[in-house]
């Protein structure tokens, strides 16, 4: 545990869609903390809850989608009870994101300054030559060459990693307390990548930041975070500081994707070697355990309705994990 309250805290969270083949109860009671400057990391394979915790967070879910219950804490105030308005003045200022499609999330006809400005002028109430003085300062600070002329580029005008490294400056132009980065590096280049990443650490470091990296790549988690928050078919599985993590997995799920990544980099995209797919969220009787069927430990006592996370303090801080029988205790007879 922190010693300080935590900058983010997702408390019990569940979300549910409405989708005409049923609801999709798609996050169910989804827990985890992020303390200032920390990075954390949310791992799990495609549709386990990923995006829509980040969503949820950030106040963007779909309009079919309703955060069930549940509570998000963020520097003193319940996210959840925030209003549009309220939460609109977090996000950029507070609360930034960035995602996996930098051309998409840039607006096509405005230049890379002016949109930088935009965001400034909302709010730092910057204009004029301030406003481009500091959009010049971020350019340089995501590291891209010449910003004075980049500042009058349009998005089209960029490479793919130009643009995603202007979409870092549109997020950390107003120095959120915190970011989520969703895939922030995929499909990039291994040398932008790693720049990238290098830059998210430094401005951890040098101002703070608390991230949230949502990645597919367990080798990107270890190598850039402190906390690793293992996510399967909306639950959290599995949250523990890294090296403890991967040093002795307790959740099943975590254990087969350990090793199924026997190096840094290994994409759980690729892995074949877990059995079985997610289950269908829109079943009614998903019951506590959705690795259930997947499972090799499973046995009668994995059948109850519900599960309560076990809680464990280690020499590196908690470690939680959601199974009735986790690895590391006898299985039941
Ligand atoms: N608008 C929506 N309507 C219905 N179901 C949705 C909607 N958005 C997400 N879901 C469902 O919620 C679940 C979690 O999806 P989510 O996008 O968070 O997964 P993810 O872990 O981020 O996957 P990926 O790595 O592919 O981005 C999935 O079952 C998905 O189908």
């Amino acid at each position: 545990m922190t010693a300080n309250p935590p900058l983010l805290s997702v408390e019990g969270v569940s979300v549910a869609f409405r989708t005409r083949a049923g609801e999709v109860k798609a996050l169910e009671r989804v827990s985890f903390s992020v303390a200032r400057g920390e990075t954390i990391a949310i791992v799990g394979e495609s549709g386990s809850g990923k995006s829509v915790t980040a969503q949820a967070i950030m106040g963007i879910l779909d309009p079919a989608g309703r955060v069930a219950e549940g509570r998000i804490g963020f520097g003193g105030m319940d996210l959840l009870q925030a209003t549009q308005r309220e939460l609109a003045d977090m996000r950029g200022r507070e609360l930034a994101m960035i995602f996996q499609n930098p051309r998409g999330a840039l607006n096509p006809i405005r230049t890379v300054g002016d949109q930088i400005a935009d965001v400034l002028a909302r709010h730092e109430h910057l204009k004029g030559p301030a406003a481009r003085a500091r959009a010049m300062e971020m350019l340089a600070l995501v590291k891209i060459t010449d910003p004075p002329r980049r500042l009058d580029a349009y998005p089209f005008e960029l490479s793919g990693g130009m643009c995603q490294r202007v979409m870092i400056a549109l997020a950390l132009a107003c120095r959120p307390a915190l970011l989520i980065a969703d895939e922030p590096t995929t499909g990039l280049d291994v040398t932008t990548q790693a720049a990238i990443m290098d830059l998210i650490d430094e401005l951890g470091r040098s101002r703070g930041m608390a991230t949230v990296l949502i990645t597919h790549d367990l080798g990107l988690a270890a190598e850039h975070c402190r906390r690793i928050v293992v996510m399967h078919a909306g639950h959290v599985v599995e949250d523990a500081p890294a090296e403890a993590l991967f040093a002795a997995p307790r959740h099943p799920y975590t254990a087969r994707l350990l090793a199924a990544t026997p190096r840094p980099g290994r994409h759980l995209a690729d892995l074949a070697s877990i059995p079985g797919g997610l289950p269908d969220l829109r079943r009614g009787d998903l019951g506590g355990c959705r690795f259930l069927d997947r499972c090799e430990r499973a046995g009668e006592v994995c059948r109850a309705p519900t599960l309560v996370p076990v809680e464990t303090m280690g020499a590196s801080g908690h470690h939680r994990v959601l199974c009735a029988q986790p690895i590391g205790e006898e299985l039941a007879a």
